[in-house]
């Protein structure tokens, strides 16, 4: 008999094609009067047609958003969200800016509205990260969970097919881990099952056609689950050796994703068959490693560590970090399993079944 305890988290969702349409509705429904913008230099004309439609709402645009927040950074948007008198972040990107307008919540509490533009999920949980002296710190923390996420489809038209096939894959990761959580529960497995599902149907018609709507949708509509399960149930031991490479060896977030996750999910295997099935069914392949291995590589995306940085030298040291502490996994962390586990990733080896 399972046992569980159920927390959902709050928060508002509009979704659709052309759902952007919404946001002057969806922040007077959140009581702002001076939103701040934020997003990437890339996107700056994103942010500026964000501002458009707020029009007399926008107090500003802050475009200077990079991966992993560093602490300069957060500081520089939350001193410019004090000196323009903000009552609300609105954040239009991927979880880089996401995760900016998380770190001007955590100071302020400013509520935050997010419009992401990616599958990585962040707008659907409490967990920020801020980068301070090269180390990435992470943690929850209620106030940063944005209250009303806008899902617009065709603001993801224009993510390249190298980048929505990764982070595609990074959402699988959320999904994947919370099958086989220390917390996991019935709502959330089936949130995660049918998460994977959607991507596993999505990223090869977005690879055939990256200006598929129905395809943009599906994708995101797989995200969103994927993002409300890692914002629900605790990551294991994937999660944990990708915020090691990504930290302290600086490879490139969705990609690394990419291609630890069959080697992570083949350590786990025996200790987690349900997980394994569920995650094999939904993305309609015999073993669940071999699925999302094949998931990548037939997609186009990387699947060795050597292609995208890692250098051999430093795979020891990252095996000690990602072991420094324990934390709950289905297997228990054997430090020769796991040096070997990214050895494989670092020669982009297809797990074998079994
Ligand atoms: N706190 C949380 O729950 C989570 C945090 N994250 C964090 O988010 C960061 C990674 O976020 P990602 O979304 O992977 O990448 P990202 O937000 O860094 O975006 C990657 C690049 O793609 C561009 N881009 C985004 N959407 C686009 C679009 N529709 N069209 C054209 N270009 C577009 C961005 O401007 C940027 O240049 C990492 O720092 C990671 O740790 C990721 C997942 C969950
Ligand atoms: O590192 C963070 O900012 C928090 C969580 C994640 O990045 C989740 C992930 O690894 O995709």
């Amino acid at each position: 008999m399972k046992r569980f305890v159920y927390n959902g988290q709050p928060g508002r969702v509009v979704f659709g094609p052309g759902a952007l349409a919404q946001l002057g509705k969806e922040i007077q429904a959140l009581g702002a009067r001076r939103a701040l913008v934020l997003s990437t230099p890339e996107q700056r004309a994103s942010a500026e047609h964000v501002a458009q439609i707020l029009g007399a709402r926008a107090a500003g645009v802050f475009d200077r958003a990079v991966m992993h927040v560093p602490i300069e950074t957060a500081r520089e948007a939350r001193e410019l969200a004090r000196k323009l008198d903000a009552d609300c972040a609105v954040a239009v990107g991927g979880g880089s800016t996401t995760g900016l307008g998380k770190a001007i919540a955590l100071d302020s509490g400013l509520p935050i509205l997010a419009i992401p533009t990616t599958y990585a999920g962040s707008e659907m949980t409490p967990i920020y990260g801020i980068t301070e002296g090269g180390l990435k710190k992470t943690g929850r923390d209620a106030k940063v969970l944005p209250r009303t996420v806008i899902y617009d489809p065709e603001l993801t038209l224009t993510l390249p097919v190298g980048l929505s096939v990764t982070s595609g894959i990074n959402a699988i990761a959320h999904a994947a881990e919370g099958l086989y959580s220390v917390d996991s529960n019935p709502v959330m497995d089936l949130m995660a099952e049918e998460g994977i599902r959607a991507l596993g149907r999505a990223l090869p018609a977005i690879r055939a056609d990256a200006r598929d709507l129905e395809a943009r949708g599906d994708a995101l509509y797989g995200a969103w689950l994927c993002g409300i399960v890692l914002g629900n149930v605790g990551m294991a031991l994937h999660h944990k050796l990708c915020h090691t490479l990504g930290g302290s060896f600086n490879l490139p977030h969705a990609e690394t994703h990419t291609i630890v996750l069959p080697h992570a999910l083949a350590y786990n295997a025996k200790a987690a068959p349900e997980a394994m099935r569920r995650i094999a069914r939904a993305l309609d392949g015999a073993g669940a490693p071999q699925a999302v291995f094949d998931l990548a590589q037939d997609n186009g995306a990387p699947v060795a560590l050597r292609d995208i940085g890692m250098k051999a030298e430093d795979l020891d040291r990252a095996c000690d970090i990602a072991l420094q502490n324990q934390y709950p996994n289905p297997r228990p962390l054997e430090r020769e399993a796991i040096r070997q586990l990214l050895q494989d990733a670092f020669e982009g080896k297809r797990p074998s079944a079994g």
